[in-house]
């Protein structure tokens, strides 16, 4: 009760959400259990800039931003606004306590440490190996075509052929390391650890493990298979981190390991360096988070090229017209760029995001709000200790913002002249005016790689290879990334492949 009363009372006058609620769950489960954010954007449409949900095991209420200035303050204001002690385990018995989880000080400290391992020289250079990491795939994706006893249609299932080429491109530009197109043992022993990782967020107990950690920090110290201890995928990259790190050679590079190293190493001219642990936590953290994003989000525009001939087609012709690939044709590729950026719109990798607020602040809408009461409001004071959830992906797929076409897939929507909002009222972003990476200090700091590899990618793949719907029921959960399931099965993304009989004639990448 006692804190339920810290609750700023403007925020107990915010509408909550319809559906029906269970008193020990609240609205928490019901929304898990759902594909992600399908609810919030259900509800988006009907309940305005910002509403309530219950919390589960009792806990005040979540309030849900659904607006973009209000998401804007909040992500520019990061260090008031901090991620919540609920989902920081998650993230250090995932990818470790480095970059991701840092907060205050630390996290300034290594982002500024990091910043020139993504300007946007640094990854251009990063193209070759792009290139090279796309090509080994794109020859892998032949080699189970004229392998499959479907000649030409044949069904495959990108999602680990994809994960394997997102993995093989952060090892190489990140660290130096060759995970073999996805084939070397490393490779396939993360790949299954993060499969067994996904399956068990997707149980009841993934639910519940956070949520009673929020209300019993200690309780992860007590042997319970369900909460966190470390990840499968975690112990294993960390293992491989030890590895790079003993062969390491101190270098001048600015690729993420020599910063990193060079910065654990150095003597004398500042007390503050990175610990031991940071360092190899974040290995850990750039060799998972700079995968298994690209490798989703790759994974759900090929789904809707597959699903969108007509685009499909548009999308090759332009490709095949350029001739030799390299970094600068690939970036001037006007209809490639509405490719991606649609679909970044329409599938974050990180579907939803979460934060604390440490002060009481008053949080600006860009529209005005209607409380339970009647009265309309332009702000919404809050106190320090208050939950916030930020749907990313219903914030990109908004109809106030987006029309009422909003959840199609239109790539021409950023073509043609008024296809989009102007700027202004487009969701403020790093990149394309979507959500999809965030916003502020801590925004992705991977984005320019993330978008430059997705680019390349699709580029290899289309101009040889057609990609058809299989009629598979694809599902998309936040575990806690997005992940796929086709027709209930896990990680998986399967479409009908052939190769273009022109594909075999394109030149390659010189
Ligand atoms: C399409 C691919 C990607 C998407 C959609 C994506 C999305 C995001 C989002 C939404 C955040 C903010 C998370 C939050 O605040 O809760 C984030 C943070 C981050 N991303 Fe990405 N990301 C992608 C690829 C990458 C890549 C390729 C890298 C690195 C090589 C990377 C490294 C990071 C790091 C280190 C952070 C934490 C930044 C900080 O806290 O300062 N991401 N990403």
């Amino acid at each position: 009760r006692r804190l339920r009363q810290r609750q700023e009372l403007s925020v107990q006058k915010l509408s909550v959400a319809p559906m029906r609620r269970n008193w020990i769950w609240g609205h928490e489960l019901e929304i898990f259990r759902h594909e992600a954010c399908k609810m919030h954007i259900k509800w988006s449409a009907s309940m305005g800039p910002m509403y309530r949900v219950k919390s589960a095991l009792f806990q005040p209420d979540i309030v849900i931003v659904n607006d973009t200035l209000a998401a804007q303050h909040i992500f520019q204001n990061a260090y008031t606004y901090v991620k919540s002690p609920a989902f920081r385990p998650i993230i250090a018995r995932l990818i470790g306590c480095g970059i991701v989880y840092a907060e205050g000080e630390e996290h300034k400290y290594q982002r500024r440490l990091l910043a020139p391992a993504f300007t946007s020289n640094a990854v251009k250079a990063m193209s070759d190996d792009i290139f090279a990491c796309a090509d080994k795939m794109s020859h892998k994706l032949r080699a189970e075509i004229s392998d499959g006893a479907g000649g030409n249609d044949t069904v495959v299932d990108i999602a680990p052929l994809l994960s394997a080429c997102t993995l093989d491109i952060i090892g190489r530009v990140a660290f130096g390391h060759d995970f073999g197109g996805g084939e070397s043992s490393e490779a396939r022993e993360i790949a299954s650890a993060w499969h067994e990782d996904v399956l068990m967020a997707h149980t009841f107990g993934g639910f519940l493990a956070p949520r009673l950690i929020n209300i019993f920090p200690w309780i992860t110290s007590l042997p319970i298979p369900i909460l966190p201890g470390e990840s499968a995928s975690k112990r294993i990259v960390n293992r491989l981190a030890g590895k790079l790190l003993q062969e390491n050679h101190l270098s001048d590079n600015a690729d993420i390991l020599s910063l990193l190293v060079n910065d654990n190493q150095k003597e004398g001219k500042s007390e503050v360096r990175l610990s031991n642990s940071e360092l190899l936590d974040n290995i850990t953290t750039f060799m998972m988070v700079g995968h298994e994003t690209s490798g989703a989000s790759l994974r759900f525009i090929l789904l809707e090229l597959a699903r969108n001939p007509v685009i499909q087609q548009r999308l090759r012709q332009e490709v095949q017209a350029a001739g030799y690939l390299n970094y600068e044709c690939v970036q001037q590729l006007e209809y490639l760029d509405s490719v991606v950026k649609e679909g970044l719109r329409l599938y974050p990798a990180l579907p939803l995001t979460e934060r604390v607020a440490l002060e009481d602040d008053v949080v600006p809408l860009s529209r005005p709000l209607r409380m339970k009461s009647g009265e309309i409001i332009r702000s919404l004071p809050i106190k320090a200790g208050q939950v916030f959830h930020i749907p990313l992906t219903a914030l990109n797929v908004s109809e106030q913002t987006w029309g009422e076409n909003a959840a199609r897939f239109l790539p021409e929507r950023w073509i043609e002249p008024g296809g989009t909002s102007s700027a202004e009222k487009l969701p403020h972003g790093p990149w394309a005016g979507i959500l999809t990476f965030s916003d502020g200090p801590r925004s992705c700091i991977g984005y320019r790689l993330a978008v430059s590899e997705l680019k390349i990618s699709i580029a290899v793949l289309v101009r040889s290879f057609e990609f058809a719907d299989t009629g598979a029921k694809i599902e998309q959960y936040m575990l806690p990334t997005l992940q796929s399931f086709a027709d209930g099965k896990a990680a998986s993304m399967p479409l009908k492949v052939s190769l273009l009989a022109a594909g075999a004639l394109l030149p390659a990448h010189p």
